[in-house]
This record gives C-alpha cells, sequence and structure tokens, in this order.
C-alpha cells in the first residue's frame, strides 16, 4: 500500500474551482443554503487510500475492466490520506464466525417470541441496489432486496428500498404500474452534463419503493445487459442511482415526511458502492449526513465496477477524492508494455469509506479475506476486518412454500409429503421425459457462469448419463453453456432436459420435482437454491465453500443412535470425481434406504429459513454502525 499519512485540513484555497461550484448545484444545495455552510473542506480523520498493490477484479459484470494508457488529469497530484488503519494484530478484530448477539437475546436471553419481535430502536434504513424482487430480479440480489427490507420494516424500522424503474417494453414492465411519479424531479451533475431524474413510488409491505426513473433504464434486456453483452453505459446508469440515492432521504416526503440525514445506508454490491464516497466526498464536507451511516453488504465480490481511470472526472466526485476509488491493476494484468494498469474501482472506493461490511454468510466473511477470495480486494477487507461481519441470507418463506406454492400443481409438506412426487410426474410430463417416480431426479438453477461450476458439471455428464437418473437444468447466461444444454438433451434425449432462460415458475417447478439439488459453486456468497431446495424436500449436493458450506449439513446416518443427522452432502476440493463420488452417495441413499432419506428430506423442511433471524442480526450490526463515529467523517 501507498499511502500519504497526515491527516490533513483542505481549505477551499487548494480545490481546483471546478469543485467549489458543480457541488453547490446538485440537489441538496437548497438543504445547505439554508444552513450557511461554507465551501472549506476539512477531513478530520482520513481518507484516501491508494491501492498499488494486489490485482484481479476481473471483468465485471456491466463494468469491463479494460485496461487503458490513461490520463488521470488531477488525480496525480490529488491529496492522499490513509484509510485504512495500521494492521493491529488480532486487537479488536472481531471473528466473523462469532455468532452475533441480539439486543433481545441480550435482554431476554430469548432469540424468539413474537412479542419481542419490535426492536427498541428502530432506524431510518435505505436501501440501495440495482435489483429488488419482484421489480427486478437476475438473481440473488434481488430477491435479498426484495425481502430483507419487508423484514426490517416489520421490526419497526422505516425502510426505503432505492432501485432503478426499469421498463424493458414487455409485460413485465407492468409490475410498476402500482408506483406514481412523485413529481419531484432532481438535477444530477454527472458525466460532464446535468441529468434529470424523477422518483416514482410504492409503499407496499411497510417499506417504500423508491425507484429511480431516467431514460437510460428503459431498454430491452435486463438490468446490466442484453444478447450483446453488458450495457456499455452501466457506469453511468449507476453513478445515477448512488446521486439520486443519496438525494432522495433529503427531498422526499414520502408519507409526508423526509427521511431525513440521520438515517442508515445499505449499500448492495458495486452498483450502490458510490453512496458511501459520496456522503464522504460531497455532503459531509458541507456539513449534510454528518449523522447518517453506511453499510456495504458484499454479494458478489467478483464484480466491482472497474473502469478506466479516464473515466472518474464522470463521478460527479471532487477531484480530491481520485485515491478513494483508484485502482491499479499488477503488471501481469496488464495488456501491453505502456499500459499504466489505472482504473477507477467503485467497490473499492465503498470498501474504504463505509462504516460497517456485510457479507452474505459467515463463511464468505473470512473468505473475502483471502488471496483466494478476495479478488484483488483481500489486502484491504483484511485491513477492515474489525468492522466485516457476515450473516446468512433468510428466504421469502410465503413466496417458497411447497404447502401454498402458486406455481406447482401439487402442494405437500413435512408430515405429508405425497404431493412431491406427484410435482415430480408432472415435471417429467410437462419436459417429455420418462415417467419414473422412482428414478432419481437431479436439478440444477442457476446463471451459466463460472462463479456456479458448470464447467465441472459440463466434465461430469458423460459419465453421470451413464447413472440411471435424470438431470434437469435451468439457466441462461454462458451462450457457449447454452449450447452445450441444447446438444446434450438432443443426446441424452430420455435423461437430460435444459432449459435456456430466466423463469421464475419453472424453478419453482424444479425445486418442488426434484430429489437432489446440485450447487458444485466455484465460490458462493451464500447461495439461495440449496436453501429453497431444503424447503422442498430436495436434497442439496454441494461444493464446500462459503455460505454453501456454511447451511448445508453433512448427512450423517449413524448419528442420534440411528436416527441420523445432516440435510445434504458437502465435498471438496471442487471437481468432476469428488461431485460424482458424492451424487452416487446421494443416489444410492435414495435408491436403498428410504427411511432414512426422508428424514433427511424432512431435516432440511424443518429448519427455519426465516427473514427474521437473519434481521436480527442485521439490527445489531446497525447498532455498532452508530455507536461508532462516521468512519469518514
Ligand atoms: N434461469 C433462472 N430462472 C429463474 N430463476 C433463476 C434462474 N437462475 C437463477 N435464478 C434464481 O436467482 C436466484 C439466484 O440466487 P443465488 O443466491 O443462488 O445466486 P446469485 O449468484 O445470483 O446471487 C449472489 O447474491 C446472493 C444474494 O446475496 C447470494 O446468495 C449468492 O451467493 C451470490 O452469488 C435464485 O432465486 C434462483 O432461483
Amino acid at each position: 500500500m501507498e499511502s500519504l499519512q497526515s491527516p490533513l485540513v483542505l481549505s477551499s484555497k487548494l480545490l481546483p474551482n471546478s469543485l467549489k461550484k458543480p457541488v453547490l448545484e446538485v440537489g441538496f444545495a437548497c438543504f445547505f443554503k439554508q444552513r450557511r455552510v461554507i465551501q472549506s473542506v476539512s477531513i478530520k480523520r482520513s481518507v484516501v487510500c491508494c491501492s498499488r498493490k494486489g490485482g484481479g477484479g476481473g471483468s465485471q459484470d456491466g463494468s469491463s475492466a479494460m485496461l487503458v494508457n490513461t490520463d488521470k488529469k488531477d488525480a496525480s497530484d490529488s491529496v492522499g490520506f490513509h484509510l485504512v488503519p495500521p494492521p493491529s494484530g488480532d486487537n479488536g478484530v472481531i471473528d466473523p464466525h462469532e455468532k452475533l448477539s441480539t439486543q433481545k437475546e441480550a435482554e431476554t436471553g430469548n432469540s424468539e417470541g413474537e412479542e419481542e419481535r419490535k426492536t427498541k430502536v428502530t432506524y431510518n434504513i435505505v436501501f440501495v441496489t440495482s435489483e429488488s424482487a419482484p421489480y427486478s430480479k437476475t438473481g440473488g440480489l434481488g430477491d435479498v432486496c426484495g425481502s430483507l427490507p419487508i423484514a426490517l420494516a416489520a421490526h419497526g424500522h422505516r425502510v426505503m428500498v432505492v432501485s432503478p424503474r426499469y421498463q424493458n417494453g414487455t409485460c413485465s414492465d407492468e409490475i410498476f404500474s402500482g408506483a406514481s411519479d412523485l413529481e419531484h424531479p432532481i438535477k444530477v451533475h454527472c458525466f460532464g452534463g446535468v441529468q434529470e431524474v424523477s422518483f416514482f413510488h410504492e409503499y407496499r409491505a411497510g417499506v417504500d419503493w423508491v425507484f429511480v426513473d431516467h431514460p437510460s433504464y428503459h431498454r430491452p434486456g435486463n438490468p446490466y445487459g442484453d444478447g450483446y453483452g453488458a450495457f456499455g453505459d452501466n457506469q453511468f446508469r449507476f453513478t445515477l442511482l448512488c446521486h439520486a440515492a443519496c438525494e432522495a432521504p433529503l427531498v422526499l416526503p414520502l408519507g409526508g415526511f423526509t427521511y431525513g440525514e440521520k438515517c442508515l445506508f445499505l449499500v448492495n454490491d458495486w452498483h450502490a458502492s458510490l453512496v458511501p464516497v459520496l456522503l464522504a466526498a460531497k455532503y459531509r464536507p458541507h456539513g449534510v449526513y454528518k449523522d447518517a451511516r453506511t453499510v456495504l453488504v458484499i454479494h458478489n465480490l467478483a464484480h466491482q465496477g472497474v473502469e478506466p481511470a479516464v473515466t472518474y472526472d464522470n463521478l460527479g466526485l471532487p477531484p480530491e477524492w481520485y485515491g478513494a476509488v483508484e485502482w491499479v491493476f499488477p503488471t501481469w494484468a496488464r495488456t501491453h508494455a505502456l499500459d499504466t494498469g489505472q482504473a477507477v474501482n467503485l467497490l473499492k472506493g465503498a470498501i474504504v469509506t463505509v462504516d460497517r461490511i456485510l457479507t452474505v454468510s459467515k463463511g464468505y466473511a473470512w473468505e473475502v479475506t483471502t488471496p483466494e477470495g478476495g479478488y484483488g480486494l483481500h489486502e484491504l477487507l483484511t485491513s477492515r476486518k474489525a468492522v466485516i461481519n457476515g450473516i446468512t441470507n433468510g428466504i421469502d418463506v410465503s413466496e417458497w412454500d411447497p404447502s401454498s406454492d402458486e406455481h406447482i400443481p401439487f402442494h405437500y409438506s413435512a408430515e405429508d409429503l405425497s404431493g412431491k412426487v406427484q410435482c415430480k410426474i408432472a415435471l417429467q410430463k410437462e419436459l417429455s421425459l420418462p415417467i419414473r417416480p422412482d428414478c432419481p431426479l437431479i436439478g440444477f438453477i442457476g446463471r451459466l457462469d463460472y462463479q456456479k461450476g458448470i464447467d465441472v458439471i459440463r466434465l461430469a455428464t458423460p459419465e453421470l448419463m451413464g447413472e440411471d437418473v435424470q438431470l434437469v437444468m435451468l439457466g441462461s447466461g454462458n451462450p457457449e453453456d447454452e449450447e452445450w444444454m441444447r446438444v446434450m438433451e438432443s443426446t441424452y434425449r430420455d435423461k437430460f432436459r435444459g432449459w435456456v432462460g430466466f423463469n421464475v415458475p419453472i424453478s419453482h417447478r424444479i425445486t418442488a420435482s426434484c430429489d437432489i439439488l446440485l450447487m458444485p459453486s466455484r465460490f458462493e456468497p451464500c447461495g439461495l437454491n440449496q436453501l429453497y431446495a431444503m424447503r422442498y424436500g430436495a436434497v442439496p449436493v454441494v461444493h464446500g465453500t462459503g455460505g454453501l458450506r456454511d447451511t448445508v449439513e453433512n448427512f450423517n446416518p449413524y448419528a442420534g443412535g440411528g436416527s441420523g443427522e445432516g440435510t445434504g452432502w458437502t465435498f471438496s476440493p471442487l471437481s468432476k470425481d469428488t461431485m460424482l463420488a458424492a451424487l452416487r452417495v446421494a443416489i444410492r441413499t435414495y435408491r436403498e434406504h428410504k427411511p432414512s432419506w426422508e428424514r433427511l428430506m424432512k431435516r432440511g423442511m424443518e429448519k427455519d429459513y426465516t427473514w427474521d433471524k437473519a434481521a436480527l442480526e442485521y439490527e445489531q450490526v446497525f447498532k455498532w454502525a452508530f455507536i461508532d463515529p462516521p468512519y469518514v467523517s
């Protein structure tokens, strides 16, 4: 790490003229006009970290990690502060595996009980996210940001979710029809111009769903791209989202009152990562958001929002804050001899400015601090280990309930499993597979992506097809893998079905029908499909990594005096052979030990997957965030 250590106070004289005016013109100008805030920028104990080590980053969804010979303009004479606390050994480091105690537990010694559900301290919480189901979803991020806010609102917090109002010209646009225009447009200064964005709002399930509207969110495709790949202007689209999200609590009178400055921003992944940087660089120097706190939730570290360094000027940040998002690729990752490896990395910007960091499972909280799991950010994350915690995701148990699921043809429960085999027969009919209720049905649902271990499935499939099994896969992503699924389907007509596309009802039907759910993810921050599977009596066979290792307990038939324990199988290391070995044990158990299998299913179905438990842990982290002063004040 290279950084300038001395804390400085900058006077406005040190700032280029470009800084002095634009920030005043953005939406919160009215706010600090009232406060008669002067233009001097005082940064007392911080800031900007220049990462010269570590690399990776790789390609980002929607933000290709282009390497160019860059001209970073003002950045070269930017002031660099030291954001990262010096390594302090183990002092004060919170073990991410330690169970977070909750206020309620501390007071009652009991983590359950309906009356105790409402917390004593409530917060104004602002989620910022690129996806929130059911409005937008391409994966688990949408699920989490669609259900955790509702769980927190049920605990008494005031909760707003800010995400884009995507319109792709299909019937799915209807989902936004309940949201009305708040008729409170704001102007955002970024990308060398002024953009007008407006806000739509729907109050549902106790949550203020706020949708940022701009023409760049209106186009065919999914939130990040279309058939031709990621959109080239994703940095612009999510920069707009972040600027708008910073203004929303100040200017939107939701239910008659704004959320105000004392709120807690929960920013999710790189798309929302500019929020804490904006708070530190643009708002706090002018006395705004002094009492706010920020928490970064990392759902997937492989995507960091990396773009060429020249794009820094577009972000709407003061020039001297370049170091906060500066990213330098290691020499081996550069494309040619003149490439300096200079880039901006938005996720890194959040890591060095947020108050606390969360990952979506405890295991992943540790993995991100290792060279293998840190995607070039492990050193930075290790330096902030004291404020990193892992909280395992919950699931929406009303949407994912086999006893009432509207997408499945027959219902069942742990008490009466008979509907499950009927679901299986119905799916075999629907997919024109041989109708064989006793044949083990293996399912896979997920993005066709390196992360999900699709290459391992491809290697193992010819051998697996030698067994008496059926394999049904649902997924979209890498076109080569999509094509491979089509080829497998025509090669193994009686055993293999591959559904290319994103289809929520089918994902429910596969989960309800399959006996075994396969998840050979190379890394998995949490994983939701194994949780859905267990709730639906499908036994997961997973690679022992991240959240999969945390949530799937290995089956042991001899424990408990022969009644057995565990909810599935984990295998490690990740390879074709270890995966096939685990699958074969699962298949044999299914065939030859029916009572054990049924107990295995029931143990999975009876586990508590609700968001309630996770929401309590989130509250503990919020409390810690407000106990400490802002990390960058
Ligand atoms: N073709 C398809 N059709 C229909 N539905 C499909 C689908 N492909 C995927 N899905 C759905 O998308 C969701 C995927 O969630 P995951 O948690 O498994 O992965 P994802 O990698 O997107 O999420 C990231 O964020 C989440 C949330 O924190 C973490 O759990 C995870 O580890 C991390 O990688 C599930 O609801 C699944 O059913």
